[in-house]
């Protein structure tokens, strides 16, 4: 990776506000890079501080200003599961903000009743982010799991080693469902904003792990992915309490 910027570290009281703070912030950077006539890229994330967030977009969207034609949504990963199942992330985001605000500009890794296989959905998406995306997400949201995985890119998994790709088939996934498809490290760290979603103490070792000045990316793999023009981490007090 290029040198990039140093981490900021951001703590809200609790889960609630921080919610609304990321969903503000996020509204507002949709709606100036609109102003400037840009159509953004924004990567959504699976998980439960993202559902909160979602939720908070869906309250403020009214009074955003944000076009939501002319946006467009990505997933850091997605589950290989049927298309209806409520385990897919795009289902989760679809529930909680996409189907309100009314977008239609959302991609996903196809659902195991629409690829036959796992790395056929996996082929499929990093396509799809090619000919529709330019791969260079503006704002890039990744919740971190309470092992440090990021995606579904997990500690000490081959996941972690696929390089020349910017998508992967996940086919042993500690955390259920086992089978699914992730971004790359390679697509991840194309991101010019990169925000890392946490609330918790379940998650505060993790936190530590990954902005250690030491430690390995096998261990946390949210160690290896940075923005090329920011990375925040939006923290609650219980994440960010073993800083
Ligand atoms: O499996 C996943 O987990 C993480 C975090 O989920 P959480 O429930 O611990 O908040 C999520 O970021 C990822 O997108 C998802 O597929």
């Amino acid at each position: 990776m290029t040198e990039r910027p140093a981490p900021l570290v951001e703590v809200h009281p609790d889960a609630d506000t921080l919610a609304t703070a990321v969903a503000g912030e996020l509204l507002n950077r949709i709606a100036d890079a609109q102003a400037a006539g840009h159509v953004p890229d924004i990567g959504l994330t699976g998980g439960t501080i993202a559902d909160a967030i979602h939720r908070e977009i869906a309250r403020l969207a009214p009074a955003s200003g944000v076009d939501w034609g002319a946006v467009t949504f990505w997933f850091g990963d997605e589950r290989y599961v049927p298309a209806g199942s409520p385990d897919r992330n795009v289902a989760q985001a679809r529930a909680a903000f996409l189907d309100e605000v009314g977008s239609h500009r959302v991609y996903s890794a196809p659902a195991s009743d629409e690829a036959a296989t796992v790395e056929e959905s996996a082929t499929t998406y990093g396509d799809t982010i090619r000919s529709e995306g330019r791969g260079d997400f503006d704002v890039l949201m990744l919740g971190v799991g309470p092992d440090g995985h990021i995606a579904s890119l997990f500690p000490g998994h081959p996941g972690l080693d696929v390089v020349d790709a910017i998508t992967a088939p996940i086919v042993d996934s500690p955390k259920p469902p086992p089978s699914r498809v992730t971004l790359t490290f390679e697509a991840l760290n194309r991101a010019q904003s990169v925000w890392f979603l946490v609330s918790g103490d379940a998650k505060a070792d993790a936190v530590r792990r990954a902005l250690a000045d030491e430690g390995s990316l096998a261990e946390t793999p949210a160690r290896g992915v940075a923005g090329k023009a920011e990375t925040v981490w939006f923290l609650d007090h219980e994440a960010a309490s073993a800083l």
